[in-house]
């Protein structure tokens, strides 16, 4: 397979019109499938400097103030976005290379506005994304609520076969808790998608929920005929640390 480099993130995008797969990549054309996967023809040179094989959208969705772009900080930089809450203005995104069984799987990884103001705004990308991030609070009984409201929208307006992975962030956070974690797992067995519970702050999880996604995706896209399916929920079950631990 040939190669190419990644365009660094980060941009921004706060109107429906502006196609998540159009302008971003700094008018570079890259071939794509009728199924949205990047597949770069042949080796480039671009203004960043990662290779990538092969590449996939990602979008973080849930309600406002679970944690979508610190999620998205930890992953990116290792870091964690402390002090005043600054709420997301419509859309924004971020690349990163991750090495996946030795194919380089470049994640576009789209945080969204929680806001219902912007909901116009997200539903435009939906169609795009390979894979979803559905956040909800643990602390925020509220967020876990409108879980079920997420999936409604996202059956809407995703593709069919977008990979859904939903994610009890904060965790960190033990006196202010209010969902349990038996609580997600419960919906999550409900609604048939994989869950585990992440930590922007601590770092649990993050890397993890992340390189499952690129795993799913990338084994779904480059499944040699007699290799056996991808699970993805037994693989996070496997890899995924308790509360307690940090993980980063
Ligand atoms: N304790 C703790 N706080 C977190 C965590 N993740 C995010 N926060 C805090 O929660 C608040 C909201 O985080 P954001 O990442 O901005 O939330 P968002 O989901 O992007 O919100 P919108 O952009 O409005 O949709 C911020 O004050 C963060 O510092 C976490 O894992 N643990
Ligand atoms: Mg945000």
């Amino acid at each position: 397979m040939s190669r190419k480099k990644a365009v660094k993130g980060k941009g921004s995008s706060n109107t429906p019109n502006s196609s998540p797969s159009s302008d971003k990549e700094k008018g570079k054309k890259v071939p794509t499938q009728s199924n949205g996967v990047v597949h770069p023809s042949r080796p480039s040179l671009s203004n960043s400097g990662e290779f990538y094989d092969i590449a996939f959208k990602v979008m973080l969705v849930g309600d406002s103030g679970v944690g979508k772009t610190c999620l998205l900080v930890r992953f990116k930089d290792g870091a964690f976005l402390a002090g005043s809450f600054i709420s997301t203005v419509g859309i924004d995104f971020r690349n990163k290379v991750l090495n996946i069984d030795g194919v380089r799987v470049k994640l576009q990884i789209w945080d969204t506005a929680g806001q219902e103001r912007f909901r116009s705004v997200t539903h435009a990308y939906y169609r795009d994304a390979h894979a979803l991030l559905l956040l909800y609070d643990v602390t925020n009984k509220a967020s876990f609520d409108n879980i079920q409201a997420w999936l409604t929208e996202i059956h809407e307006f995703a593709q069919q076969n977008v990979v859904v992975m939903l994610l009890g962030n904060k965790a960190d956070v033990t006196h202010e808790r209010i969902v349990k974690r038996e609580e997600g797992e419960k919906l999550a067995k409900e609604f048939g998608v994989p869950f585990m519970e992440t930590s922007a702050k601590s770092g649990l999880n993050v890397e993890l929920a992340f390189n499952a996604v690129a795993k799913e995706l990338k084994h779904r896209e480059m499944k040699e005929p007699n290799e056996p399916k991808f699970q993805l929920q037994e693989y996070v079950n496997k890899e995924m640390k308790g509360v307690g631990c940090c993980r980063s």
